[in-house]
């Protein structure tokens, strides 16, 4: 295997959490969500660098690298993201192959709003890789009963006995990755996650069980949660 690269598409405007300051910048135990969400990859002997996707706008902000302190060593330049995360995600796999990285590389996708990601988890998708040769994401079963709605009712329960919760990071050769985002944009599929570009590649991903404590950033008490996880995850380390 090649290298390993890692993108960290962070160039969300955060709607459906609201407020003013997009849900990235957000600080979560004195540091914004996405250096808590850059650091699991910073800190990593087999990441060779980390490519943060930012919202256009943000480019020249500087203020969410101070709490990277002597981390920022793998962090290469910031690039602009698109309209959708799919295409934040291809500008990032585009940059990474300019600036030389191997279509026979590897690449880890992690969203920035999962800001509880445990090294753990990290190792054990590092470690799948050898015997994933179609790519491999961190995912969970379904734990719930499933409705689907029709009109705020249920229309009928989904059938979840092989449903799984995919997480990021979600790893796949990156010049393969990038056409098939490419050729889903190019077709109008939308692809809320690298591995769905993949299926439509006829690739077929391996599912690595990961901790359900891999929260997405997304609503308004996503982010309390977020701060407790990672406070039980410290004590948990401490022990
Ligand atoms: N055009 C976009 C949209 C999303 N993202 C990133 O993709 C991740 C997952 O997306 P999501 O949680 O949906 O973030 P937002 O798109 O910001 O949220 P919303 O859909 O509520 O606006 C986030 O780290 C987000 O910053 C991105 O890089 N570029
Ligand atoms: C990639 C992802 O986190 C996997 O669950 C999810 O699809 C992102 O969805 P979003 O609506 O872009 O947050």
């Amino acid at each position: 295997m090649g290298r390993i690269w890692a993108v960290v598409p962070a160039g969300g405007s955060g709607r459906r959490f609201g407020g003013g300051l997009p849900k990235q910048y957000l600080l979560l135990h004195g540091r914004p969500v996405l250096a808590h969400a850059l650091g699991c990859f910073l800190g990593h002997p087999r990441i060779t660098g980390v490519q943060l996707v930012l919202p256009v706008a943000d480019l020249a902000r500087e203020d969410w690298r101070a709490c990277l302190g002597d981390e920022t060593g793998r962090l290469l330049p910031p690039v602009a993201g698109g309209a959708e995360r799919a295409d934040s995600v291809g500008l990032g796999l585009q940059t990474l192959l300019e600036q030389g990285a191997a279509a026979t590389d590897w690449v880890l996708v992690h969203d920035a709003a999962r800001p509880c990601l445990r090294r753990e988890d990290l190792d054990l998708l590092l470690g799948s890789l050898a015997d994933a040769p179609q790519g491999a994401l961190l995912a969970l079963p379904v734990a719930d009963t499933l409705k689907r709605e029709d009109h705020g009712r249920v229309l009928e329960t989904v059938e979840r006995s092989a449903l799984w919760r995919a997480f990021t990071p979600q790893a796949f050769p990156l010049g393969a990755l990038a056409a098939a985002l490419a050729d889903a944009a190019q077709q109008g599929w939308k692809v809320t996650d690298e591995a769905s570009a993949m299926e439509r590649q006829g690739w077929r991903p391996l599912l690595v069980r990961g901790h359900g404590d891999n929260i997405k950033v997304t609503l308004p008490e996503d982010l309390p949660l977020a701060a407790a996880i990672l406070e039980a995850q410290w004590k948990e380390q401490a022990k």
